[in-house]
C-alpha cells in the first residue's frame, strides 16, 4: 500500500542553532494508527507541525497524498486534521458553532449531518448548544477532535490527546479513535502513555533526540524485544543460590525470597522444566508461582535508556 505520508531526511534546526529534527525517514500507510512514542522534547511536536505546515523544514521533504507539504500546501492541509496540545477555542462559542466554523475555515461547503454526525460519535451532541466555557476539560479536548474532523481530513494529527484526561475518559476517546479508524482515517498521535500506545497503535514509532529510533509493527516489537520471566517465590529466603542453580543462569531477587528464570528472543527458551527439576532437586520449598512478560513500557525505557 503507499505510503500516504512519506517523510525524507526531515531536518529541522531553529534560528538559535539548536537542531530539534535530525534526518528523519518514516512513512505513514492510509488506515493506520501510528504512535509516537519520545520522552520530552524529543521532536514529535516539531514533526507534525511540519506535516502541518506550520512550521518550516530546514531540510529533506515531506509528501502527504502525493503533494509536497511546503510547494502544495493547500492541497496537503485539507487532508490533515489537527488536534493540538493546547486548548485553542473560543470560550463563548457554542460547541455548534465552532465545529461548524472550523469547516468553513477550511473553504468546505456547510454540512450540518456531517457535523452532527461528528458530534454524535464524540459523544457531545447533548451539549452542541452550551458554550464551550460551560464543558468539563475533557469535553473540550473532544471539541478540538471535533473541529479537527469538520473539514473530514483523511488524515488526522492528535498531539497528546488525553494528557491530563481522567483514565474512563481517556477509555471513551480511545473507543472514538477507533471508530475513525473503522471510518479509513489514518491516526498518527503522540503521547507519554504507554499504555495508549500499547492499547491502540498498530505500529510505534520510538523517537528520541531528533530522530526514529526504530519504527515497528507492535506486535512484532513486543515479541522481538520482549522478555518473559518466570518467578519462584521461596518459603525460606536464601542468601546465596546454590551452585546447581547458578549454572541453570538462574538468578536470586535482591530480598532472596523469589528465584528468577528469564527466558524469551531465543535465550532460555524451553529450560522451564529444568529449572522446576533443580528446585526440587535442591529441597527448595516453593509457595509460589508467577510469569511476568515485558511491557512496552519495559522495551521503552531500555531503547530511550541506551541512548541517554
Ligand atoms: N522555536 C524553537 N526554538 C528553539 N528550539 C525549539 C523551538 N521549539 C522547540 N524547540 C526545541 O526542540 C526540541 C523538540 O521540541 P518538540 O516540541 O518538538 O518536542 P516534543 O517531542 O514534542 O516534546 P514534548 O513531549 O515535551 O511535547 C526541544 O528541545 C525544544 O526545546
Amino acid at each position: 500500500m503507499p505510503a500516504i505520508v512519506s517523510i525524507r531526511n526531515l531536518q529541522k534546526t531553529y534560528a538559535n542553532g539548536f537542531s530539534a529534527l535530525k534526518g528523519v525517514n518514516l512513512d505513514i500507510e492510509e488506515g493506520e494508527i501510528l504512535a509516537l512514542l519520545g520522552p520530552n522534547g524529543a521532536g514529535k511536536t516539531t514533526m507534525i507541525s511540519i506535516i502541518c505546515g506550520i512550521s518550516m523544514p530546514t531540510g529533506g521533504t515531506v509528501m502527504v497524498g502525493g503533494h509536497d507539504v511546503v510547494r502544495d500546501f493547500r492541497q496537503t492541509r485539507k487532508l490533515i486534521g489537527l488536534v493540538p496540545q493546547e486548548l485553542t477555542i473560543d470560550q463563548f462559542e457554542t460547541v455548534w458553532n465552532t465545529v461548524s466554523f472550523s469547516r468553513g475555515l477550511h473553504g468546505e461547503k456547510a454540512n450540518p449531518k456531517l457535523i452532527e454526525q461528528i458530534l454524535k460519535d464524540l459523544s457531545l451532541w447533548d451539549k452542541r448548544d452550551n458554550k464551550l466555557r460551560e464543558l468539563s476539560g475533557g469535553m473540550k479536548r473532544r471539541v478540538l477532535i471535533a473541529k479537527a474532523l469538520a473539514h473530514e481530513p483523511r488524515i488526522l494529527f492528535l498531539d497528546e490527546p488525553t494528557a491530563g484526561v481522567d483514565v474512563e475518559l481517556r477509555r471513551g476517546m480511545w473507543a472514538a479513535i477507533d471508530r475513525l479508524r473503522e471510518g479509513g482515517v489514518t491516526v498518527i498521535l503522540t503521547t507519554h502513555y504507554i499504555e495508549e500506545a500499547e492499547e491502540m497503535a498498530d505500529r510505534i514509532g520510538v523517537i528520541s533526540g531528533g530522530e526514529i529510533l526504530l519504527v515497528e509493527e507492535k506486535r512484532a516489537l513486543m515479541q522481538k524485544l520482549g522478555r518473559k520471566q518466570l518467578r519462584l517465590e521461596l518459603k525460606s529466603p536464601l542468601s546465596v543460590l546454590p551452585p546447581s542453580l547458578d549454572a541453570l543462569q538462574l538468578s536470586l531477587s535482591e530480598d532472596g525470597r523469589a528465584i528468577i528464570h528469564e527466558y524469551g528472543n531465543g535465550v532460555g527458551e524451553g529450560r522451564i522444566g529444568a529449572v522446576l527439576a533443580a528446585v526440587e532437586r535442591e529441597g527448595l520449598s516453593i509457595s509460589d508461582v508467577s510469569t511476568r512478560q515485558s511491557s512496552l513500557e519495559d522495551i521503552f525505557v531500555s531503547l530511550v535508556g541506551d541512548r541517554a
